[in-house]
Parts: structure tokens; C-alpha cells; sequence
């Protein structure tokens, strides 16, 4: 097995693959020393490679970089010898690029189907990964097919963290994923940039944020080079998002300017029921 980007999510997935098989070898490929040396120490992979050396020995391969990076070793995976039977996924946050990029692999009958792992945190690399990370977790997979036996190897060697596979194609991920993630880390990078601007010069500015504010804007913490890449993979999708927000932003302005107390405390009202149903869903 080659985990190549040994991040958070690679590093959970290697945890949650080590946790169900203390027999399996997991080889780590990364340029970053600390998270290899760190996964090394803790047992967690056994072996670093380079990620050319350990594709052509690997029967699984899973792509955890960022996701250009990922688009980048799917063309180079094409060029390598790989075993015939290997089974190769990403965990990458878009996937109409990636499944665009795999079509030549697919053509030539390697197995890869595309993953999504709806959980994550605003923390990056491989020290802050842990094996319940998809405990109960939606997990998108793109492209699988009936024959696909070691598809089901994989979801086995994940089976501890019970973790609700969904099927769903290329597109209806991308539209899915631009209203409840990508949409939602615009807004709170927006917020939190609105903020910073107006309270900059004033004394306890920020100091005084409590839960509202952090709720909302945890995820503004993340790693800016995985979420550009992120954006600039689904560009349309997240400006059709966006535009949609700005009408629904407008009309509340419209409410407020306007005194019109009903209209506010509907709009509230709706919200409330919709993100109660989410925990009570669960
Ligand atoms: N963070 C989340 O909440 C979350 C959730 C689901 C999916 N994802 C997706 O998972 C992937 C990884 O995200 P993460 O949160 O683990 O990020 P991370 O920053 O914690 O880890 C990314 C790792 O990729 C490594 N990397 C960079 N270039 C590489 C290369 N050429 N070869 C091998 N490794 C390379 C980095 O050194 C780093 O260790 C991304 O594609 C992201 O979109 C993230
Ligand atoms: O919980 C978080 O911090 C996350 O950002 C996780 C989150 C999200 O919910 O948007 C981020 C990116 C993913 O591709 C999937 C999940």
C-alpha cells in the first residue's frame, strides 16, 4: 500500500489502515521530512519512498496530496509500470479534474476510482491525523463499478470507522461540495478578512471574538495552498455558489434597511430549522 501525501488525511488514513492491520505495509511518500520522520517513528507507515519507486511495487495506491499535486501524479502514473491488478484512489476535495485526468488510466484498464472523505479538520500535516477521522463519515467515490473487487479490499482495510460510502458522479460532487464546503470557507475567509480590516486599530479587536465568531470561522485557519488548489479546480461551481449567496446577502440587507422585522425573523427562522436538522439527521 503507498499513501503518497502524508498530511492530515493521508495520515488518517494510514492510522485508520494500521489500526485494522498491524500486518499491512505501508509505504509513505513525501517531500515533507517532519510528517514522514514523525509516521516513521510512530509505526504508523513502515518505509518512505520516493513516489516513482513505490508506484510500481504498490497493489493499492492512494493520492493524498493537494490536488493539483494529485492531478500531476495521475499523468505520471501513466507512464510507469505499474502491477497490473493495482487498485489506485485520491482523497482530493474536487473531483471533475481528477476524474479528467484519469481517463487515460482508465482507458488503459487500471483500476482507479475517484474518493472524497467528507471529514477533515482546519489542521495540516501528518502530526495532527488520527484513526477517527471518518468515524461515520460520508465518503464519495467516483467511477465505481460493479466489477470493481478491489475496491471492496479497500473499504475493507477502512472498515473499523464505519464509514458511509456514497456513490456519486464527477459533476453532482463538484456542485454538492461548492455549497457545503466551499462556499462556506469563502464566507469565512471573507468574514474573517471584513473583520481584521475594520478592527485593526482598535485595542481588544479580535482578543474579544467568542463562540460566534470562532464558530464561524474556524476553517478560516487552514492551509492556504490546499484550499487555492481547491478553488482553482472548481472555479465555476463555487462563483454559481457564491452569486447565489450575494442575492440571498442583498435580501436581507433589503430587510434590514427597510425595518421589516417579519421578513428578518423568517429568514431566521428557516435557517434554524434547516441546520437543526443536520444533528438531529445524524
Ligand atoms: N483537510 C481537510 O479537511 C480535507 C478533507 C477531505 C479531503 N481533503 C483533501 O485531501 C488532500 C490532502 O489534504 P490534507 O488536509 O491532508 O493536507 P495537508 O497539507 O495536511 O497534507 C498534504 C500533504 O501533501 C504533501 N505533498 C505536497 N506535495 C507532494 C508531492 N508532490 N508528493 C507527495 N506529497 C506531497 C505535503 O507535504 C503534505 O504533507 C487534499 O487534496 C484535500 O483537498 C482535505
Ligand atoms: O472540518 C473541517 O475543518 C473541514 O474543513 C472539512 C471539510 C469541510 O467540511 O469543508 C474540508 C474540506 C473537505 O474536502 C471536506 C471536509
Amino acid at each position: 500500500m503507498l499513501i503518497s501525501g502524508l498530511g492530515l488525511i493521508g495520515s488518517s488514513i494510514a492510522r485508520t489502515i494500521r489500526d485494522g492491520d498491524r500486518k499491512i505495509e505501508i509505504i509513505g511518500s513525501d517531500p515533507d521530512d517532519d510528517s514522514a520522520q514523525f509516521l516513521l517513528d510512530q509505526q504508523i507507515i513502515n518505509i518512505r519512498k520516493s513516489f516513482e519507486e513505490a508506484a510500481i511495487m504498490a497493489d493499492f495506491i492512494v493520492l493524498a496530496g493537494p490536488v493539483s499535486v494529485i492531478v500531476g501524479q495521475i499523468h505520471a502514473l501513466q507512464r510507469l509500470s505499474l502491477k497490473p491488478d493495482v487498485f489506485i484512489t485520491d482523497v482530493g476535495s474536487t473531483k471533475k479534474t481528477i476524474m479528467k485526468a484519469a481517463q487515460p488510466l482508465l482507458a488503459k484498464g487500471i483500476n482507479f476510482v475517484g474518493g472524497h472523505p467528507m471529514a477533515g479538520s482546519d489542521k495540516s500535516g501528518g502530526r495532527f491525523g488520527t484513526p477517527n477521522l471518518f468515524k461515520n463519515a460520508i465518503y464519495f467515490l467516483v467511477g465505481k463499478t460493479q466489477t470493481n473487487r478491489k475496491l471492496a479490499d479497500y473499504q475493507q482495510l477502512l472498515s473499523k470507522s464505519m464509514i458511509r460510502w456514497q456513490p456519486i458522479t464527477a459533476a453532482a460532487h463538484d456542485q454538492l461540495v461548492s455549497e457545503l464546503s466551499h462556499l462556506p470557507h469563502v464566507v469565512a475567509v471573507t468574514l474573517v478578512n471584513t473583520i481584521t480590516d475594520s478592527l485593526d486599530e482598535k485595542s481588544i479587536g479580535l482578543k474579544a471574538a467568542a463562540g460566534g465568531f470562532k464558530d464561524t470561522t474556524r476553517i478560516a485557519a487552514s492551509d492556504p495552498t490546499m484550499w487555492t488548489t481547491i478553488m482553482m479546480n472548481n472555479t465555476e461551481q463555487i462563483s454559481r455558489a457564491l452569486s447565489q449567496f450575494q442575492q440571498h446577502l442583498a435580501k436581507f440587507q433589503a430587510a434590514l434597511d427597510t425595518h421589516d422585522e417579519a421578513t428578518i425573523k423568517a429568514f431566521f427562522a428557516r435557517a434554524r430549522a434547516s441546520r437543526k436538522s443536520i444533528d438531529e439527521r445524524k
